[in-house]
């Protein structure tokens, strides 16, 4: 869907790092109406898909001289390389430079240290692709309403944002949102196993988990009701999901195992920081 603000942003976007995030946002930002003209992305092994964004006139590993600072900076690269890619990436950025981070754990003062700019770090998550993530941000002070506002265009290209005031938020929500679809693709998968455990051919128990986890996720997206009510609804009293349910919500249960799963990917986050 176009979006207005996306098709008035003026200056340079540089993408560094077009992977699986930072290639599903560039989509989203052409789907909604940026101009490729703008775009320009850095990326040792630029896929097939994104070359082909050339003939649309997106910039592929643009001179550093011949591009100048640049007013936007998207970072996507793995926070691993941070430290290495941000060396290439200083020349890029002037004091007016917008700094967009999507990287897990990587610090606003680190942005700041490594290339300086205007940060905003966001946490997005995969199913962007689609138009259906959804990202936090949280922008450093020295960010200006107009810089705000376009982070927030650019992230919105792909879902709804949040934005917060208090950066120590960021590790559990990298923990619930950015890394949360593999927890549900992994109950997909386990679902399907389990089928197969109870006697179901592989692929109708595939075809089931799979579709029993999307037609559940979109019950979910156009329902008002809580979660907890959809759930209800399916469990009728003394029947076959009161019964899984006694074990999924046992002790140890679910919730438990959930409650460790978010605190160790938490904890990855922070470490990923240092
Ligand atoms: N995947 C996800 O679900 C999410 C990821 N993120 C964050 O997004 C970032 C990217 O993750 P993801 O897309 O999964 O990773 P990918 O490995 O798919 O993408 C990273 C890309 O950056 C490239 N790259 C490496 N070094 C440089 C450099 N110096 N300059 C420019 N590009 C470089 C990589 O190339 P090469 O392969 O050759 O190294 C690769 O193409 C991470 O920081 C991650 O924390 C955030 C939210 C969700
Ligand atoms: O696994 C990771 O570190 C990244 C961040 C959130 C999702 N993927």
């Amino acid at each position: 869907m176009a979006n207005s603000t996306l098709q008035n942003i003026t200056g340079t976007i540089l993408l560094a790092g077009a992977g699986k995030m930072g290639g599903a946002m560039l989509t989203g930002w052409l789907a909604g109406g940026l101009d490729p003209r703008r775009v320009a992305v850095v990326d040792p092994h630029i896929s097939p898909d994104i070359s082909a964004l050339a003939a649309r006139g997106v910039a592929l590993n643009p001179d550093v001289m011949a591009a100048g600072f640049v007013e936007t900076l998207v970072v996507a690269v793995k926070p691993q390389m941070f430290r290495e890619a941000g060396a290439t990436l200083k020349p890029f950025v002037s004091d007016k430079t917008l700094v967009l981070s999507i990287m897990a754990g990587t610090t606003i003062a680190a942005l700041e240290e490594v290339c300086g700019g205007a940060v905003v770090r966001a946490m997005p998550n995969t199913p962007a692709a689609i138009g259906r993530g959804i990202t936090v941000a949280v922008a450093a002070k020295n960010a200006s309403a107009a810089q705000r506002t376009v982070a927030d265009a650019l992230l919105r290209a792909t879902g709804p944002v949040e934005w917060v005031e208090n950066e120590g938020l960021m590790d559990a929500v990298t923990a619930v949102s950015g890394s949360g679809p593999a927890y549900v693709f992994l109950l997909a998968e386990e679902l399907a196993r389990a089928g197969v455990e109870a006697g179901l051919p592989e692929a109708l128990a595939t075809k089931l988990a799979r579709e029993t986890v999307a037609g559940s996720g979109e019950l979910l997206h156009q329902s008002d009701l809580p979660s907890a009510t959809l759930r209800q609804n399916v469990t009728s009293p003394g029947g076959t999901t009161a019964a899984a349910l006694g074990v999924l919500m046992g002790e140890p249960g679910l919730r438990d195992l959930m409650i460790r799963a978010i605190a160790a990917a938490t904890k990855r986050s922070k470490e990923l920081a240092k």
